[in-house]
């Protein structure tokens, strides 16, 4: 089994490349993974990424594609020139949308590909609200099964559903868990949550983790009592790794 580093990707939500690189250089060899979302990528675009690996780090790149699928798949086959190791759709996009991402990412050195289910910010209220009556745990599962069907085998959902997804879809599907609050920690926007312990102990491949780091007095002691909790956590054997 891969080490706690190895299992923790650090949101890197910031505005500019300067002050996501600052973060990055403070945690400096702490850390493996790195996430690039929205904010950062649109501000920075590709030169984030490669700056990133030069300094070798593994990039996930979270870009939630959501839209008709020759377009969706487009987006897969740009991304790939990137360099980055991950990268997110919304599964809710449908099935024709991730089988042509699916297809897309086929071609050497792509990502692989994440399908975020329900996001972590939204609650039974909120996803009502959009017109959809299940649970986010029902909601969840639905999603994953129409991303594996359609060939998408990682996912992203909340801790309060990883147990369940990992009993229905088996240890070599990576499960990527963001929302964690470690104990303490400002919950802020996020809904369905849970710490790092816990989400590991009900088979989190992976964790995603922002603001508990990146806004922490000292972010460097904020990751590292992250990976001391993943790694005394009793997480289920055999799982698939990023
Ligand atoms: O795809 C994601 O990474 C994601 C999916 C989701 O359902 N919820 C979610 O919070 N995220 C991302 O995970 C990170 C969580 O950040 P913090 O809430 O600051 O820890 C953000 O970069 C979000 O964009």
């Amino acid at each position: 089994m891969p080490g706690p580093k190895a299992r923790l990707a650090v949101a890197l939500d910031y505005p500019d490349a300067e002050q996501a690189l600052r973060l990055v250089d403070t945690l400096g060899q702490t850390c493996q993974w790195f996430k690039v979302g929205m904010e950062l990528y649109y501000a920075a675009g590709n030169t984030i990424i490669y700056q990133l690996r030069d300094r070798g780090f593994n990039v996930f790149l979270d870009l939630k594609l959501h839209d008709i699928p020759n377009t969706v798949a487009g987006a897969v086959r740009s991304a790939t020139q990137a360099g980055a190791s991950l990268l997110t759709l919304h599964a809710s996009g449908g099935a024709a949308m991730m089988v042509a991402a699916a297809e897309a990412a086929c071609a050497p050195g792509s990502p692989r590909l994440l399908a975020v289910t329900v996001l972590t910010s939204m609650d039974a209220a909120q996803l009502a609200g959009t017109g959809i009556t299940a649970s986010p745990a029902d909601q969840v599962l639905r999603l994953a099964k129409l991303a594996t069907q359609s060939g998408i085998d990682g996912f992203v959902c909340s801790a309060e559903e990883v147990a369940a997804v990992r009993a229905a879809t088996g240890p070599d599907t990576l499960l990527v868990i963001p929302g964690i609050r470690p104990t303490g920690t400002a919950i802020g926007d996020q809904k369905r949550i849970a710490t790092p312990a816990q989400a590991i102990a009900d088979g989190a491949s992976m964790l995603v983790v922002g603001r508990p780091i990146t806004q922490a007095p000292n972010p460097a002691a904020a990751a590292q009592a992250i990976f001391d909790e993943i790694a005394k956590a009793e997480a289920p054997q055999n799982l698939t790794y990023p």
